[in-house]
């Protein structure tokens, strides 16, 4: 891996200096040139336990933003003993592959988070480039080994949407999926009272709302 991106890091230094005139100097710590987020993530309310992130990958960082209104939600890093206490609109960067990550309960309204990270498999990506706009003419579909996994793909005609509108049918929610859980399970804060959580109530402060509401 550390080779691979040696090679990278050469060749994009090479086009870098090539349309600039500017000779870059690469201190020690960066073995790769640094910038790229291929993929997003949007969480949605989600209070995440400890984790790897697995897929992410190991010699990039993770750029991860906190919005809404909330209290708590805080990032901790328990290898590190170190817990974050991320405000809205506030951005942290680490590596997601490396670390222990996780998140305590929400006490006040909705958490989202937005998470930029790079795929490992945007490293190990062994297709032939040189093929992409002819496969792309024959409709042509390879996986990143460049084995044709689907051939000739059927695309839209960008000229004629006639029958390309198809109303989607809604089906109905089923009832897991809007339930608030009455009580939570997450053992890392003291008790939170989810229904209070999301109203904007303070979840650990006792008030006039039952809880059988
Ligand atoms: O929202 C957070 O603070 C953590 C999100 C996270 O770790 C993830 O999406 O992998
Ligand atoms: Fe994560």
């Amino acid at each position: 891996m550390h080779i691979r991106a040696q090679r990278l890091n050469k060749e994009k230094k090479k086009k870098i200096e090539g349309v600039t005139h500017n000779p870059l100097q690469w201190g020690p710590f960066a073995p790769k040139i640094f910038g790229v987020f291929p993929m997003i993530a949007v969480n949605f309310n989600t209070i995440s336990d400890y984790h790897w992130d697995e897929h992410d990958n190991p010699n990039c960082l993770c750029i991860l933003i906190a919005l809404g209104n909330f209290d708590g939600g805080e990032l901790c890093f328990p290898q590190l003993k170190i817990i974050i206490p991320l405000r809205p609109n506030q951005i942290v960067a680490f590596s997601s592959r490396l670390l222990l990550h996780g998140n305590l309960p929400v006490k006040r309204g909705i958490r989202h988070s937005i998470v930029y990270f790079v795929h490992s498999s945007f490293f190990h990506n062994l297709r032939d480039f040189t093929k992409v706009y002819s496969d792309f003419e024959n409709g042509i579909e390879r996986n990143a080994k460049g084995k044709i996994i689907l051939k000739p793909v059927a695309r839209q005609n960008l000229k004629d949407a006639r029958n390309f509108y198809q109303p989607i049918k809604l089906t109905k929610a089923k009832l897991k999926q809007i339930r608030i859980p009455p009580v939570s399970t997450d053992c890392r804060r003291k008790y939170i009272n989810l229904r209070k959580t999301r109203k904007g109530l303070k979840a650990e402060e006792e008030d006039l709302i039952s809880d059988t509401e």
